[in-house]
């Protein structure tokens, strides 16, 4: 699914009017039936709801949704907060629409402000993708208010104050939403961990905007979604070799980190890879001759760490490198050996980031196309340097990848993928049980199967990622977030490579 900016949203409005023959007020009505329609389902007509509406057609919006609400019973009050005195066309015809019995309250001055308790249930319909400038003066102190009375709110759009798709200036004031209710498509600023706080939980309702628009709109900025996903899995031939399938070398593992590389070894297992070969320090032959039979293993000459690369190298056809590695010289040459000669798809991982990042002379070895690197945040702040928030994130992200023509899997609660030629999607899988040691062993071992089985690195990126969380979420019903374990989602791949082969309904 792409990602489209606030302009490139008001386009695809402006499209869907001027080419679908549906009037500005009527797909307004269609906005706020979306909206009313969830929060039905969320909230009692016993609630008292406040609805706060702004002078553009994000207030129109909140008009037309006090209205639905009322007509199914809630006890609604209305304000129309600062300059309403040059409202939008559609505002004003919401504004004339509103019964008997919901006369709105005008809050024109700080003092006029309500008092709300913390048992109130706020729509914020304030500002949504029109905002044009920080949120300063009487609309600040109302959204502080809101903010600070404990008040449940749900954002209609967009959490009022917020920028969709930029860095919302320091000096303006954001609204606090538990819910934000997003019309058609999500917004960019709902996928990055420094608005959650703002942003809640957060859903995307259709009201038709115009797919041939959607379908035409350039970004670069993605979503990936089941039915993306779905048709990326290639069924297997009956008849089917292990040949087929790949043989995988992982490097992982060393002293005290042995079950880093257990790990990686049984998701690429359950990734479905023909052939695996993992190769541990000596320490580690018994650990994994016993917790991962299917595998071959492979003993460093060193007893700790990494210090060599197997012979007959080529015979692999993806190499997985890094879980539990350690950062020692001897493994920095070793992997200085291997940039050096290899020309294998690889996924590079953990210290194997770490160790490349340290030096400008890896960096510049890295083969071209070949390569996907999968760092959490720090690990990628080593690749890149220090950034300041997550859209300096997510530009170092794209430059990174178009410089080195690698993927980047950018861990986080929304995995984003980049690609050399810098796309960036984000996942939609996964949960914060995820937040454990170990998971980011099996997103390596899950990744090199894919790269193994002919999967081109995009597709295994994307594929590896989602299937990663997907595991996770449905594991999340059998142990929940606490006690979710690495293993966990190894033992859930199963479950979810099944539940993507399913027809969709
Ligand atoms: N036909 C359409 O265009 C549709 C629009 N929809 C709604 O319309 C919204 C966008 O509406 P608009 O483009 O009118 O924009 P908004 O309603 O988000 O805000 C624009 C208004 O706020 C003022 N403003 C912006 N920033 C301000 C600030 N910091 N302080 C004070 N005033 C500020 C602007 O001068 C303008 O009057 C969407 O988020 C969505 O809720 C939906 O009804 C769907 C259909
Ligand atoms: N809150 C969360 N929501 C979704 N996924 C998460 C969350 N927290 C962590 N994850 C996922 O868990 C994995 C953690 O990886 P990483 O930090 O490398 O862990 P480790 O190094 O311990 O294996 C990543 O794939 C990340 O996307
Ligand atoms: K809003």
């Amino acid at each position: 699914m792409k990602l489209l900016t606030a302009a490139q949203t008001r386009e695809a409005d402006a499209y869907t009017i001027n080419e679908e023959g549906i009037s500005s007020i009527d797909l307004m009505e269609r906005a706020a039936k979306a909206f009313t329609c969830w929060f039905e389902n969320k909230f009692q007509p016993s609630e008292q709801v406040h609805v706060f509406c702004g002078p553009g057609n994000n207030g129109g919006d909140g008009l037309a949704a006090a209205r639905l609400l009322h007509e199914r019973k809630y006890s609604v009050h209305v304000y129309l907060v600062g300059d309403t005195s040059n409202p939008s066309e559609d505002f004003k015809t919401n504004l004339e629409r509103l019964p008997q019995g919901l006369e709105p309250t005008r809050v024109e001055q700080e003092n006029s402000l309500p008092a709300l308790n913390g048992k109130a249930c706020v729509v914020d319909a304030l500002f949504g993708t029109g905002l044009n400038r920080p949120v300063t003066g009487l609309y600040a102190a109302l959204i502080r208010l809101l903010n600070e009375s404990g008040a449940t709110v749900s954002s209609i759009d967009m959490p009022s104050g917020l920028y969709p798709d930029s860095q919302t200036p320091e000096e303006g004031a954001i609204i606090k939403a538990n819910y934000t209710i997003s019309f058609e498509l999500p917004k960019l600023a709902f996928l990055l961990p420094q608005h959650e706080e703002y942003v809640g939980e957060w859903h995307v309702v259709p009201i038709g905007l115009s797919q041939q628009f959607v379908a035409d709109a350039k970004t670069n900025l993605y979503v990936t979604t089941q039915s993306d996903i779905q048709h990326l899995l290639k069924p297997r031939k009956k008849f089917s070799h292990k040949g087929l399938y790949g043989h995988a070398l992982l490097l992982c593992g060393g002293y005290g980190k042995i079950g880093a590389a257990v790990l990686s070894a049984r998701a690429c297992l359950r990734g479905g890879i023909g052939l695996l070969t993992v190769q541990v320090p000596q320490a580690g032959y018994t650990i994994l001759q016993t917790a991962v039979p299917e595998a071959m293993t492979l003993t460093d000459k060193n007893r700790k760490h990494l210090s060599e690369l197997p012979k007959e190298i080529d015979k692999y056809d993806v190499i997985g490198i890094g879980p539990g590695l350690g950062t020692e010289r001897v493994t920095k040459t070793a992997i200085g050996q291997l940039l050096a000669t290899a020309s294998h798809p690889m996924v590079i991982d953990a210290d194997a980031i770490n160790i490349i990042a340290s030096s400008d002379k890896l960096k510049m070895q890295l083969p071209r196309n070949k390569v996907i690197f999968t760092p959490h945040p720090k690990e990628f702040e080593r690749l890149v340097g220090k950034v300041k928030n997550d859209y300096d994130r997510l530009q170092h992200l794209r430059e990174f990848c178009l410089e080195y023509q690698c993927y980047v899997t950018l861990k986080g609660s929304h995995t984003a993928i980049g690609t050399p030629e810098g796309k960036v999607y984000f996942n939609t899988t996964g949960n914060s049980g995820m937040a454990t040691g170990g998971t980011g062993d099996v997103l390596t071992g899950v990744i090199t199967a894919l790269a193994g089985q002919q999967y081109s690195l995009e597709e295994a990126c994307l594929l590896g990622v989602y299937l990663h969380g997907l595991a996770a979420d449905l594991a999340l019903h059998a142990v929940g977030e606490v006690a979710m374990t690495a293993s966990d989602v190894i033992d859930f791949l199963p479950k979810a490579l099944l539940h993507l082969s399913q027809p969709r309904p």
